[in-house]
């Protein structure tokens, strides 16, 4: 008899981030830590650190195409969600793609400026996103300043914020989770709104601390591995925002400006990974 770890296949599409702590990067380590395996479509790679991104390069278009050919002709797929997309033309790639594999479960992380002020979408990309891509997602989770541009609005309290995930409904998502790290005070209000019109508050205390690089990337790849495992939605973004809460407060002490997360802590035993005996 052996050991064997039952592990489903969920799909990252998003930016490598040469630093380690964002993007990509953050996407594999947090599905491994969440008990997903994850397949991966380079959809750029930046040259970048804790302290900016210092270069953008999106990857060639037929190369998305290979990628996903590759990745479709072999895995499962359960689950998915996108990250940095860089332009338009490298939404509509992506788009075309999760069309025609039908790709199902999807996470739609808004990537648009990392921590340092890169921009990671340009302004025609974000059309592409509201009208291409916001449609085909299961769950939207911009932060505070990706939901004021996909709503069109400020957000200045938690009242505008519940407004804000009504209109992005209104644009086309069929569930929203607005996240709150941007905002000020003691706790960190993140609001979601189900597609049943249900909507609620996660919360947790607001940790101060710089090492915030890639926690959007974190959690909206927490909620995709969960959802690979065949959780419910609201399951999955309460694991999800669980996992975030643990980590956030226990990070590395690594480079010099935004630092990264450490997402390897969850869960701890080989007991909380859910062994499954083989004959
Ligand atoms: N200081 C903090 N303390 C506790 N939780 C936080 C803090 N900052 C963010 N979070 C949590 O982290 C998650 C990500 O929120 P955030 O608003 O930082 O995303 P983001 O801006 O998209 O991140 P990034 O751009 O770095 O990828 C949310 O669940 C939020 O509640
Ligand atoms: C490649 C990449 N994707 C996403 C983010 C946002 O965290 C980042 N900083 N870099």
């Amino acid at each position: 008899m052996r050991d064997v770890l039952q592990y489903p296949t969920a799909l990252t599409i998003a930016g490598s981030d040469s630093g380690g702590g964002a993007g990509m990067q953050a996407d594999l380590k947090t599905m491994q830590a969440c008990r997903t395996y994850s397949t991966a479509v380079v959809v750029g790679l930046t040259a970048q650190n804790t302290l900016g991104v210092q270069g953008a390069y999106p990857t060639a278009l037929d190369v998305i195409d290979q990628q996903f050919a590759s990745i479709f002709a072999d895995f499962d797929v359960r689950a998915a969600k996108t990250g940095a997309l860089f332009d338009r033309d490298h939404v509509l790639q992506v788009v075309e793609n999760l069309k025609k594999y039908e790709v199902t479960n999807l996470v739609v992380d808004p990537v648009m400026v990392a921590k340092g002020g890169a921009a990671l979408l340009d302004s025609a990309g974000i059309d592409a996103l509201r009208e291409d891509l916001l449609p085909l997602a299961t769950l939207i989770t911009p932060n505070l300043p990706e939901a004021e541009l996909l709503a069109e609005m400020p957000i200045a309290s938690q009242d505008d914020m519940v407004v804000a995930a009504h209109k992005i409904m209104a644009a086309g998502a069929k569930n929203v989770m607005i996240k709150g790290g941007h905002g000020h005070g003691p706790v960190v209000y993140d609001y979601v709104l189900l597609a049943d019109q249900v909507g609620f508050w996660l919360t947790g205390d607001r940790v101060a601390t710089t090492s915030k690089h890639g926690t959007g990337d974190t959690l909206s790849a927490a909620i995709t591995a969960y959802l690979a495992q065949g959780e419910s939605l609201s399951v999955a973004i309460a694991l999800g925002h669980q996992y975030m809460n643990k980590i956030i407060g226990q990070p590395l002490n690594i480079g010099h400006g935004h630092g990264p997360l450490n997402q390897g802590q969850w869960p701890t035993t080989i007991a909380q990974q859910g062994v499954n005996h083989e004959v």
